[in-house]
């Protein structure tokens, strides 16, 4: 089933802090049946009770190669000995339950997608977090990370940025998350609004 106007599959994207769970989670609660994430396709072993399907799509590396090869994802990464990737199928496990996809992906994941030669153009989100001093409070305010983690994510933050700023980047609407109730309303508005 092609995705129709209305739910063409977001993606949302922003540097490590920016508030992407805390809005995503808050539009998953106002709006239960309607948004869905993708279950991603991994070379690593299953974790503890992770089930196949559920977690992750869990495929050896040959099969992970086999799908790259036939243009099977809209976006994949190696981090260390694992690769990640999000495929074509899973976004349509989504749609055929009438669905809209929302992919959470970070920034070489998002050129890949407006780069695929197959995978209709979604529609492009970015949140931003409103200066790298507030990014910086919350992450340390979030107190998950340790101290390197916030440091590589900060620097990796800077990158994104300049991206967002930058010509090539298909962002359809950039959302400064400033006051958190403001923020959530305008990537609302962009998610469901009427010009979904
Ligand atoms: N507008 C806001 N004002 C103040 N704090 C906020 C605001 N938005 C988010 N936060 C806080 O900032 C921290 C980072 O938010 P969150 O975890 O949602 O970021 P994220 O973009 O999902 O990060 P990651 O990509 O690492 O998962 C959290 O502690 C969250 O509660």
């Amino acid at each position: 089933m092609a995705p129709t106007a209305s739910n063409r599959p977001i993606v949302i994207s922003g540097p490590s802090g920016a508030g992407k769970s805390t809005i995503l989670k808050r539009l998953f609660e106002e709006y239960p049946d309607r948004f869905g994430f993708s279950v991603s396709h991994t070379t690593r072993g299953p974790r503890g009770e992770e089930k196949d399907g559920v977690e992750y799509h869990f495929v050896t590396r040959e099969q992970f190669d086999d799908l790259i090869a036939k243009k099977g994802f809209v976006e994949h990464a190696t981090f260390g000995s694992n690769s990640y990737g999000t495929s074509i199928a899973a976004i349509e496990d989504i749609e055929k339950k009438g669905r809209t996809c929302i992919l959470d992906i970070e920034m070489e994941g998002v050129k890949q997608v407006a780069n695929h030669p197959t995978f209709p153009r979604p529609r492009f989100l970015f949140l931003s977090p409103p200066s790298m001093d507030i990014l910086e409070q919350r992450l340390r305010g979030r107190a998950t990370d340790k101290e390197a983690d916030i440091l590589k994510r900060l620097n990796q933050a800077k990158v994104e940025m300049e991206f967002a700023k930058s010509p090539e980047a298909p962002h359809d609407k950039i959302v400064v998350n400033d006051d958190l109730e403001k923020a959530y309303q305008e990537a609302k508005a962009f998610i469901v609004g009427e010009d979904a």
